[in-house]
């Protein structure tokens, strides 16, 4: 099943940074950098977020989510996990009651 998202289309850009070069893309510096380094990157923008949720106003929290999720393709990329892997983790986890009460919803109008 694939899925027709605005992460899936940032990371077919991002992956398709990896062995780029350095001068010219921030994704393909990260990359030559190695995985410590995008995994720190992603440590450091999950506490701005929480920090932004907490002191900063709902701007903040927005940009940082956004710098998060680049930072997270970066090193799913860099790990060779693709976003329908962690689609698919949270379809099973949704399982049907998930289904049944969005189905629910949509009848009763909410969504
Ligand atoms: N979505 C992003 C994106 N989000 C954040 N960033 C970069 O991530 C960095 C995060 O901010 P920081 O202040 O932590 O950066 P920094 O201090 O320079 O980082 P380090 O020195 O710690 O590495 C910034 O330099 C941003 O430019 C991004 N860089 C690129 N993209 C997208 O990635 C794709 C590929 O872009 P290129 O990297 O230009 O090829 C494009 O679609 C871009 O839109």
């Amino acid at each position: 099943m694939t899925t027709d998202h605005t992460l899936d289309a940032l990371y077919e850009i991002v992956a398709s940074r990896k062995g780029g070069d350095p001068e010219a893309s921030y994704t393909a510096k990260l990359f030559a950098k190695g995985r410590k380094k995008i995994a720190q990157k992603v440590g450091e923008e999950a506490v701005e977020i929480a920090i932004a949720s907490l002191v900063e106003g709902k701007a903040e929290l927005i940009s940082e989510s956004a710098d998060l999720l680049y930072h997270l393709t970066a090193l799913w990329a860099d790990c060779d996990v693709t976003p329908e892997d962690v689609w698919a983790e949270l379809r099973q986890r949704f399982g049907t009651s998930g289904l049944d009460e969005k189905k629910s919803r949509k009848k009763k109008g909410e969504m």
